[in-house]
């Protein structure tokens, strides 16, 4: 294989640059050449690219977002899209294409592996919601950001004597929330995955308060509900004071965390090794500390579950 292309899609994550410069400097270092496409999926239409040298990839280990820049394209979701991507891949003689995104991006790189062109998917996104992958880039370093945010919050929290309701990204997928709500030692983890009873949720708080502890922090999956209907549902059922604080975009950005510049450089050098191999149509993932290739179309087909171990965990710590 002579010439590479990589490109980022979907909601940007902490550790896309890492992995971009791993591919890269792996590529080269046998002898390939890379390319960079600019925007996800819209670069690769257009197409709009930058040849990726060694210098190039320089200096953005530690940086969060993605330098290659990232978008979401409902053009890319139409044949004629992927048509068009193919046709200027076979015009700039690129021969593989590695595809760094979340569930989304992995089903288009599906697409274009089934119209036979060589694509290794690397899962990036902060949901944590593509399966096979114990993690995806980018949901360590959310969930240090996370876990910031809300230690800090339990400080004025316990000075005001209030409850928080802290609502976390995530999609359809209560991971950041249920996994944030056990490292930080939240009173509540409401998620899509499983069903809440808000009255007695407040009846428990009230309790609580009963017992002295006049502050709680509960934290929301943005899939699970409306953070401020229930923080007014709190305060109207036991007059507890409730804020409401929504993290929103800062979970996605900030320095890439050890964990996740690690698993970014062992995808990254992966990827090209595979297409070197002449593999295709697989996702690189993380289980038990290794790394491991599952195809796109079991990628695409699966549902990522709920950790058990972890849904025990946080019936034990009473979250
Ligand atoms: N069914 C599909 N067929 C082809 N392309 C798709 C499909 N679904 C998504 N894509 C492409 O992938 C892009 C990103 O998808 P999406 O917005 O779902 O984000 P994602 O990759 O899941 O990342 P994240 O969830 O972290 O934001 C879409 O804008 C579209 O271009
Ligand atoms: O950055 P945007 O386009 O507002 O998308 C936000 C969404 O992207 C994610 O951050 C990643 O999929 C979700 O958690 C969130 O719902
Ligand atoms: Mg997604």
């Amino acid at each position: 294989m002579r010439k590479i292309g990589i490109l980022t899609s979907g909601g940007d994550c902490s550790g896309m640059n890492a992995a971009i410069r791993s591919a890269v400097r792996s590529g080269l270092r046998n002898n390939v050449e890379m390319v960079g496409f600019r925007k996800g999926y819209v670069g690769l239409m257009k197409p709009d690219y930058i040849t990726l040298d060694s210098k190039a990839v320089s200096g953005i280990l530690h940086r969060g977002g993605t330098f290659l820049q990232s978008a979401r394209s409902p053009e890319f979701r139409t044949i004629e899209g992927q048509q068009q991507a193919l046709a200027n891949l076979k015009n700039l003689g690129v021969e593989g294409l590695i595809i760094l995104g979340g569930d989304g991006s992995l089903t288009g790189a599906l697409a274009l592996h089934n119209l036979g062109f060589p694509v290794i998917g690397i899962p990036a996104s902060i949901d944590n919601d593509i399966p096979f992958t114990d993690m995806a880039l980018g949901v360590d370093t959310a969930l240090n950001n996370i876990i910031y945010a809300v230690d800090c919050i339990k400080d004025t929290a316990s000075s005001h004597a209030r409850a928080f309701v802290i609502e976390v990204m995530g999609r359809n997928s209560g991971y950041l929330a249920s996994i944030s709500a056990i490292a930080a030692g939240a009173e509540y983890a409401l998620v899509p995955e499983r069903d809440f009873d808000l009255s007695e949720i407040c009846q428990q708080l009230r309790a609580r308060y009963e017992e002295g502890r006049d502050n709680a922090i509960i934290i929301l999956a943005e899939g699970a509900g409306n953070a401020h209907q229930i923080a007014d549902s709190i305060k109207d059922a036991i007059g507890f004071e409730t804020r409401v604080t929504v993290l929103g975009h800062y979970q996605r950005g900030g320095a890439p965390t050890v964990f996740d510049r690690l698993l970014a450089s062992r995808l990254g050098k992966n990827a090209v090794d595979l297409l070197l191999k002449g593999e295709k149509g697989l996702m690189v993932g993380l289980s038990n500390n290794s790394i491991i290739t599952t195809s796109l179309e079991d990628v695409v087909k699966g549902e990522k579950k709920p950790h058990d171990e972890m849904l025990r965990l946080a019936e034990v710590l009473g979250i």
